[in-house]
């Protein structure tokens, strides 16, 4: 897979990691960035991934913050993004079963290096069981819709 992995200051350490990671599976991985570990704005970072996920130049995005928190909540604003904050190997898995998640958005605070590993790898091999909860993601993909273009009608 075409991965993308972004961090802001904080998580700058785990997106090396990450991205041996990634290589190390076999995967094509892509550092949109920081350079550095010089104090960056988590917005400009998200948005880079979250573009990426939207034109399909890459088929999914990891992102790391201090918490996880600001980097997901700014990738869900695009259309096709569904991002997933994950901090266990249950939440990095059912992310994928349930909610097809596209965009990992980890924590470099909170989580050991062991335990970011498992957990992307479980997020890689794990897939999107599709049923019931393909007609959630119709409904979510409706609601895209409707807020991207809140007076046309249906
Ligand atoms: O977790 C984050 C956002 O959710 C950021 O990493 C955090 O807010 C950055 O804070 P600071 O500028 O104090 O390092």
């Amino acid at each position: 897979m075409k991965i993308a992995v972004a961090s802001d200051h904080r998580g700058f350490s785990t997106k090396a990691k990450i991205l041996t990671l990634l290589n190390q599976l076999g995967h094509v991985a892509y550092d949109y960035g920081p350079e550095d570990g010089e104090c960056v704005d988590y917005p400009d970072y998200a948005v880079k991934v979250a573009k990426a996920i939207g034109d399909k130049s890459i088929d999914r995005g990891i992102l790391i913050c201090g918490t996880g928190m600001g980097m997901c909540i700014v990738a869900n604003k695009f259309p096709g993004v569904r991002a997933t904050p994950c901090h266990d190997d249950i939440t990095a898995q059912m992310s994928r079963l349930h909610n097809d998640s596209n965009v990992l958005c980890l924590s470099a605070d909170l989580l050991g290096d062991r335990l970011v590993n498992r957990m992307v790898e479980i997020w890689l091999k794990e897939e999107f069981e599709g049923g019931r909860h393909a007609r959630r993601l119709e409904k979510l993909h409706k609601v895209e819709e409707e807020t991207m273009h809140p007076h046309e009608e249906a």
